[in-house]
């Protein structure tokens, strides 16, 4: 995305954003809560349309696509919002097969091998029968990646998946984002708030302050980065872990 600006009334969110995922990546954007995080992942699935700037993805201007051209570009992302939003009343093998039956002509026989595929990937293989009410929250997050997943994306968005959850569970969500990566070969990007998470997982870190991107790099750059942002942002999240510490 280039220089992207987005307000809501007179309140300015998205000031000039520029931003570039690059391709079998992943990218981790951090920023306080209410830094516009959320708002700037709306503007790639088409969600909000920005008051300037471009947004590409796969190569295409989204300000140029017809609903059927914005249709077509969302089968090449894979979403994962904060909720789960797995269907209550369908098994985890129905809500993973849904997108499949939803978008493909591929016969039963065919979805079943997928499916079961992609629940062998988040170890989820035992649970194809359960409902998501049986499940931990961390096994509910790995069956909303396998839907997610299941039509191989181009594009991977999570929009904060370790949010509430206990270390443990975190630390079986950052497997699955990397799982994405590695068998997928998937462009990701990633929204948290959790600098831990974003280490482990991140080929490149942003911090949103501001309105803007302040600093993208690897993570060693990230870490020794001189902007004041970053200095601050990573000085309250090191505060606070020593705290939990104590
Ligand atoms: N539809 C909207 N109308 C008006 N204001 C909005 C709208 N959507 C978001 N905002 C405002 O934009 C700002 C950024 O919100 P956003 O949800 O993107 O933050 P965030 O960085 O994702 O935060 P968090 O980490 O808490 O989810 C907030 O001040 C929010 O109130």
């Amino acid at each position: 995305m280039q220089d992207l600006h987005k307000s809501f009334g007179d309140h300015p969110v998205l000031r000039g954003v520029n931003l570039e995922v690059t391709e079998g990546t992943t990218c981790v954007l951090m920023g306080v809560s209410g830094s516009g995080k959320t708002v700037l992942m709306k503007h790639l699935v088409g969600l909000l349309q920005p008051d300037r700037g471009s947004v590409r993805v796969d190569g295409e201007d989204l300000s140029k696509l017809g609903e059927a051209g914005m249709d077509a570009l969302r089968r090449k992302l894979g979403i994962l919002f904060q909720a789960n939003a797995l269907f209550d009343s369908l098994t985890v093998y129905d809500n993973v097969a849904f997108p499949l039956r939803e978008r493909t002509r591929m016969s039963e026989d065919e979805i079943r091998e997928a499916v079961n595929k992609a629940l062998a990937v988040v170890s989820l293989s035992h649970a194809s029968q359960k409902f998501p009410g049986e499940l931990s929250g961390g096994m509910q997050k790995r069956v909303g990646f396998a839907r997610a997943a299941i039509l191989q994306p181009k594009l991977l968005l999570y929009d904060d998946p370790t949010a509430g959850l206990d270390p443990l569970t975190t630390a079986s969500v950052n497997e699955v984002i990397f799982t994405g990566k590695q068998q997928l070969g998937a462009t990701s990007l990633v929204i948290t708030p959790d600098v831990a998470s974003a280490f482990r997982v991140g080929d490149v870190l942003a911090l949103m302050h501001e309105g803007r991107v302040v600093e993208m790099g690897p993570p060693d750059q990230f870490r020794r980065s001189e902007h004041p942002a970053v200095k601050a942002f990573l000085h309250t999240w090191l505060q606070r872990q020593a705290q939990r510490a104590r």
